[in-house]
């Protein structure tokens, strides 16, 4: 007997991409059991699926950065500055990215690049270990929104959020919709998915000087001119991060998709003053859901 839940979860998250650098990610999770029936006649209660399964996926994969243990750009070494903190060098082909975050905040795959296939052999373990006897088979199915627009992929963190948000390098892939009088505008909309394609969004109220910043000890021999540094402490610990300028957009505001929309309105009344009054901008973060600003 088969048993399917489709759309279960979102996993929002990033990785580290040797071509790409930190990249954003959402992925839709649909899970399909096979097993005998038990007591209640049932494969596994839909509940425990929605909240066990969800739960387990939530605590190996969600909100974190997702390591390519075998990628050679990659160091990862306990932090010499906080007890269960870790520290990243990550030379990619586009910059170099240097952190430091509670060991939460990380999940390691053995493999030399993320692939959705990776990441579903590595959940599809981790879940048939704490499922009931009588599901003996799990079939995950990872995948990306269909999106027929622009899109694009950002990281980011959320000091002030009290869950998993608070993270400094989780992101998302998400579609943003701008209009003007009322209709979709693909011109603008495909300049900021340019813009933010791959890119790290930090908040000027986070930047910290060098000389606060906490690394590993060989982050300083890789650092260039461009480096710029970010800072916070959130319930879960410390979390650092050197990002350089290319891939890199400061934004005045914390980087709550609200004050992302808000953000990208004022940018572009800026730069065209001649359309307020005229503007809606649809923000997304990651899949469904997301921010609507008018002006
Ligand atoms: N009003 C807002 N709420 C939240 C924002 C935000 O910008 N505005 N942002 C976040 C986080 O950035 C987070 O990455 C997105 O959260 P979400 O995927 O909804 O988080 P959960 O894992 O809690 O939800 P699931 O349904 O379990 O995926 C949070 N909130």
């Amino acid at each position: 007997m088969q048993l399917f839940v489709n759309d279960l979860t979102v996993i929002d998250f990033s990785y580290l991409c040797q071509q790409r650098g930190i990249v954003g990610e959402s992925w839709i999770v649909d899970v399909l059991l096979d097993g005998s029936l038990n007591e209640m006649s049932m494969v596994l209660d839909f509940a425990v699926v929605k909240k066990q399964i969800k739960a387990i996926i939530d605590e190996a994969v969600d909100h974190k950065l997702l390591l390519p243990m075998q990628c050679e750009g990659l160091t990862l070494e306990s932090s010499s500055h906080h007890e269960d903190h870790q520290t990243i060098d990550f030379l990619s082909d586009i910059a170099s990215y240097h952190l430091q975050s509670p060991s939460c905040a990380f999940a390691q795959l053995e493999c030399s690049a993320i692939t959705i296939e990776d990441v579903t052999s590595h959940l599809t373990q981790i879940i048939l270990a704490q499922l009931p006897e009588n599901v003996q088979g799990l079939e995950l199915t990872l995948r990306p929104e269909v999106i027929p627009s622009d899109y694009y992929h950002y990281t980011h963190g959320l000091k002030l959020h009290d869950g998993n948000c608070q993270r400094i390098a989780h992101g998302h892939r998400s579609k943003i919709k701008i209009f003007v009088d009322n209709k979709r505008n693909s011109e603008l909309e495909k300049a900021w998915c340019l813009r933010w394609q791959d890119i790290y969004i930090a908040s000027e109220a986070d930047r910290v000087a060098q000389s606060d910043i906490q690394l590993s000890e060989k982050a300083s021999g890789y650092l260039k001119p461009d480096h710029q540094f970010f800072a916070y402490q959130a319930p879960q610990g410390r979390f650092d991060i050197a990002v350089q300028k290319r891939v890199l957009d400061v934004v005045d505001c914390d980087s709550t998709v609200e004050l992302l929309a808000d953000f990208i309105l004022r940018q572009i009344l800026t730069a065209k003053p001649t359309l307020k009054g005229r503007l809606k901008v649809m923000a997304y973060e990651g899949v469904a859901k997301g921010a609507i600003v008018n002006g």
